[in-house]
């Protein structure tokens, strides 16, 4: 499976063929229209990705040009296109060309297009072998544990996404854990913590005297992190400044120590997360356009626990286990069990955990009942009343069901369709908030 890709953006250029190498897919990469020109004529391509603005050459010209020499054996062609350039691109879908992505485009997006005009490649099986359940046993993130370690094996850096609390640490480590410098450090930096200078510092380290204060040098994480992985979590908090300062790091692989002056070569593996969406932040100017195609080479998205039930009793269940060390262990009643069930937990796993922590502490019982887990309200109608964020969501999510039922007069596929869910989906929810077919509370 091979690629054809003219880009003459370095940046952009080499964060597309680092994905699809990626994804199995062999790349040649080309900054210049007349090089990859000849390469299409010699053939052997499944796709051709190609930016529409070149420095030699329009998109249109070339597209032209290379419909007439080679016409039926030129390969399915992909533009990349800025928000300028849309006309053009629309024009060229007209006269054959396969599809277009605009700037600033999700790498997903783009694989997924490939995807569908190249044949499927046979990647080794193998290498998505099983393993033990550590993220979860919903099958959605039974696939992110195989992306992981697929990825790890293959030394990518990938960016993680997904709500507070998810568990995207939690899979970062996964993933360091499954890579070749497993046996090396995994260091953690939240870059959305600490202010711009000390945020500085802390990646890169200082030289003794550097500022005032700095009385020792001191290595910055990616020194520390050296052979092994850099997890930036929070990344889309990162002042603009310091994302033109990563970004230089990531591309000459070098850092300088604030205050100093002899570059250190630094070889890892980097891993991001953010809760944030930054294809919007890069819209709205807060985030680098280039770095955000760097550090989004390859991204994983953890689901947020509501929308993988699953995973609810089986982590309430080992957060028990892990809780209870020492003492003896504990179990939950059915009805605590429904109650969990029923939670929209928009904290997360960091949420389930500090509720069975609660429980733990405040009851002294081998088994766990609703009761101990929430309160009152919430254990006898299924529906808390109090102000808080997850009641809020309920409330959202069971008023806009009963909406949607009542329109479609109770008819569950066509429901479930206006939702843009599953039927099965769509029943689990109507259990969960207590929703029968006619839209009252059953
Ligand atoms: N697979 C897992 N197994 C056991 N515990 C987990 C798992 N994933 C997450 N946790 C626990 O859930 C909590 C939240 O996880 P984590 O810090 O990884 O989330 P996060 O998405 O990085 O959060 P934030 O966005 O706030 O940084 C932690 O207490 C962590 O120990």
């Amino acid at each position: 499976m091979k690629l054809c890709l003219l880009e003459d953006d370095a940046i952009m250029g080499e964060s597309l063929r680092d994905r699809f190498e990626m994804e199995g897919y062999g790349v040649d990469w080309f900054r210049r229209a007349g090089d990859a020109e000849r390469a299409l004529a010699a053939g052997g391509y499944q796709v051709f990705i190609s930016d529409i603005r070149l420095p030699d050459e329009t998109g249109d010209n070339l597209f032209r040009r290379l419909q007439r020499a080679l016409g039926t054996s030129l390969p399915p062609v992909i533009f990349i296109t800025g928000y300028g350039s849309i006309e053009t691109a629309v024009t060229l879908l007209k006269a054959g060309a396969a599809d277009y992505v605009v700037k600033p485009f999700d790498l997903d997006e783009l694989v997924r297009k490939v995807r569908e005009l190249a044949q499927p490649d046979d990647r080794d099986p193998a290498a998505l072998a099983d393993d033990s359940p550590r993220l979860g046993v919903a099958p959605a993130m039974r696939r992110v544990e195989a992306q992981l370690r697929r990825l790890a094996v293959a030394g990518a850096s990938v960016l993680i996404v997904g709500e507070s609390g998810v568990g995207k640490e939690y899979a970062a480590r996964y993933f360091h854990e499954h890579g070749a410098g497993a046996a090396r450090p995994f260091v953690a930096v939240n870059c959305g913590a600490l202010t711009e200078s000390l945020l500085e510092a802390e990646l890169f380290g200082h030289e003794r005297g550097a500022f005032t204060g700095a009385q020792r040098m001191k290595r910055g994480v990616f020194e520390q992190a050296a052979g092994g992985t850099l997890f930036l979590d929070e990344i889309g908090d990162m002042p603009l400044p310091m994302q033109v300062r990563l970004l230089r790091a990531i591309q000459e692989r070098q850092i300088t120590r604030v205050g100093g002056e002899t570059p250190i070569d630094i070889s890892l593996t980097l891993v991001s997360a953010t809760h944030r969406d930054l294809r919007a932040l890069v819209a709205a100017g807060e985030f680098r356009e280039d770095l955000y195609y760097r550090v989004n080479t390859v991204q994983v998205r953890l689901p947020p626990l509501r929308e993988r039930p699953e995973d609810i009793l089986w982590f309430a269940r080992r957060f028990l286990d892990e809780l209870a060390a020492g003492s003896p262990p504990r179990g939950l009643s059915r009805k605590a069990e429904q109650a969990l069930l029923r939670q929209p937990w928009p904290g997360n796993l960091r949420e389930l955990r500090h509720c069975l922590e609660r429980a733990i502490l405040l009851a002294d019982v081998e088994i766990l009942d609703a009761g101990d887990l929430f309160d009152a309200e919430v254990v006898e109608t299924g529906e808390a009343i109090s102000e808080g964020l997850s009641d809020y969501l309920q409330h959202c999510e069971r008023d806009h069901i009963r909406r949607a039922l009542a329109r479609h007069a109770g008819r569950i596929t066509s429901t479930a369709e206006s939702l843009g869910i599953s039927r099965k989906n769509l029943w689990e929810k109507m259990r969960k908030l207590g929703i029968s077919a006619d839209g009252s509370s059953g």
